[in-house]
């Protein structure tokens, strides 16, 4: 297409949202004029699916759950009272808690004030409060945030060593919808083992996030920590955002988490449309079904030429992937779906991987995302009537051509700033993107039957461990292969297992193992030190 072709259809195509001044472009995509008319009955059956949820039905089925996010942006459209009331009274209640320890009143241990937060959580419990930390973060802020979200011992003590005198004036909020993540539990434990070292008591330093009467909370009870908030069974981890995962931190952090809700509200709102070119969450999803032939076959690039988005694309990692990666759809049928996120940010990739993207293998689309607003205040000039921000966008436009001319397509999402607002509203946009893809390609959005297998395996693991552990302590003095080891405990299929596991162990002085090297490095042997 000419240039001018193409302009006629950025026109043609344009799906504004007004009340965001948000735009979404999907000229750059090359379907065809029948593709959307095609789409329409399943378009139809994704709507009506979409109305079902937000009414309250029980659209995750495996778990016998309903889905509603969309009601902590709009409590009046829960279904029952009693969850309007829960909604608005935690909004309200972190509201008032934020204010309390700002003000000083809600103080720590041995210190005057609250002036770190450390937020302890792992998937779903940490990327949405990470992402918009990051985004909307400022120096100015009333309270810093820091992260633990693995299970790394040394990740912690680096955390740690960052916060260092100042975990005295840091509240630490546990956050876990189910209450008993292992990787959380244990960050718990070591944030404990920290505030413990400088003579502090955590539970005085401690808010639990997490639903009632889980392991978490009755263990937050028991030690009389701060406060608990809730989390209820009809949110989702990955949709958790709007809910006290998100909102507590961002409000401690001294972000306008209204404007963050206000911005999902007002998303949600355009994406009840019924006219799939005028709704940007079903424009966007017909998009990843066009694409992909509706298989997930080309990866999603999230490119936004922003620094304060960088952490989109992880993010969108967890919504998109936990959320269409599922072995069968809704009938059963073996369907291996999903769709693969992976970016950054440009024009920082173009000096990566764009190389890649315009000339080798073809296997995915772009998603740019264009922010108007360069900064807080006006711009030097780096070049004669030239600023950052003038190259900034010129390098998305030129990569977005660049693509093009090589039959590379892209979608632009196109938004004034990085507000609460415009986050609020893409997190909302991608949230019920994600939920009519999941009916045009007839999964369950909304469960993650795959993530317990891994969880399980790792269980069995530890296990094993526990058995190795006692038996080298049994044989004392005498070192043992991994071989004779397995078959000691019983499990000698498990070699390889007790192998990597010794080896581990062995690689840690203050575990008690030491390894003897062998001929090879799976002859050596080991023994309780
Ligand atoms: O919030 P939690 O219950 O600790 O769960 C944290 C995460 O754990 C699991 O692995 C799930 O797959 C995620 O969806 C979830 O966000």
């Amino acid at each position: 297409m000419t240039e001018r072709e193409l302009w006629e259809r950025y026109q043609r195509y344009l799906c504004v949202v007004p009340a965001l001044d948000f735009t979404l472009d999907v000229s750059r995509m090359r379907f065809p004029a029948d593709y959307l008319e095609r789409m329409r009955p399943r378009v139809v059956e994704a709507f009506d699916a979409m109305e079902a949820l937000e009414q309250g039905a029980i659209s995750n089925p495996d778990e016998q759950r309903k889905v509603g996010h969309y009601w902590l942006r709009a409590p009046e459209r829960a279904p029952e009272p009693a969850l309007q009331k829960e909604v608005t009274d935690t909004v309200a209640a972190i509201h008032a808690f934020a204010k309390d320890v700002h003000e000083g009143k809600v103080k720590p241990q041995k210190a005057q004030r609250f002036t770190h937060v450390l937020i302890v959580g792992i998937g779903g419990s940490a990327l949405g409060p990470q992402l918009v930390a990051d985004a909307l973060g400022t120096a100015k802020d009333p309270m810093q945030v820091s992260f633990f979200d693995n299970t790394d011992p040394d990740g912690f003590d680096r955390v740690l060593a960052q916060l260092g005198g100042r975990l005295a004036e840091t509240l630490t909020l546990v956050i876990s919808k189910s209450g008993g993540t292992k990787e959380t539990r244990n960050g718990m434990l070591e944030a404990e083992r920290g505030y413990s070292a400088q003579g502090l008591d955590f539970s005085k330093h401690a808010v639990a996030v997490t639903g009632a009467g889980s392991e978490l909370d009755s263990h937050a009870k028991k030690q009389g920590w701060l406060r608990t908030f809730p989390m209820w069974d009809w949110v989702g981890g990955r949709t958790s955002v709007t809910s006290a995962v998100g909102l507590l931190p961002a409000r401690l952090q001294g972000l306008d988490i209204d404007a963050l809700l206000k911005g999902a509200r007002d998303m949600d709102a355009a994406t009840r449309e019924r006219d799939a070119l005028k709704n940007p969450a079903a424009l966007l999803a017909l998009m990843w079904h066009y694409a992909g032939d509706g298989r997930g076959h080309k990866d999603m690039v999230i490119l936004p030429y922003k620094d304060r988005l960088l952490l989109m694309s992880r993010y969108l990692q967890q919504l998109v992937m936990e959320s269409l990666g599922k072995e069968t759809d809704l009938d059963g049928q073996v369907v291996n779906q999903g769709i693969a996120v992976y970016g950054n940010k440009g024009s920082t990739d173009q000096h990566a991987y764009v190389q890649q993207l315009r000339e080798g293998v073809l296997n995915f689309f772009v998603t740019f995302i264009e922010v108007l607003k360069d900064r807080e205040g006006g711009s030097q000039e780096v070049e004669p009537g030239v600023t950052s921000g003038d190259y900034l966008l010129g390098f998305l436009l030129g990569t977005r051509r660049a693509l093009y001319e090589k039959d590379r397509e892209s979608l632009t999402l196109t938004v004034p700033d990085v507000s609460a607002r415009t986050l609020g509203a893409l997190i909302a946009l991608y949230e019920r993107a994600v939920g009519f893809y999941a009916t045009l390609v007839h999964i369950n959005a909304y469960h993650q039957p795959g993530v317990e297998a891994g969880k399980k395996a790792a269980g069995v693991v530890l296990a094993l461990q526990g058995k190795l552990t006692a038996r080298l302590r049994e044989a004392r003095a005498e070192a043992r292969t991994a071989e004779q080891l397995a078959a000691d405990i019983g499990m000698p299929d498990e070699v390889e297992t007790v192998f990597k596991v010794l080896q581990h162990l062995a690689a840690n002085p203050d575990r008690g193992v030491e390894r003897t090297p062998g001929a090879t490095p799976t002859q050596a042997r080991f023994r309780a030190k």
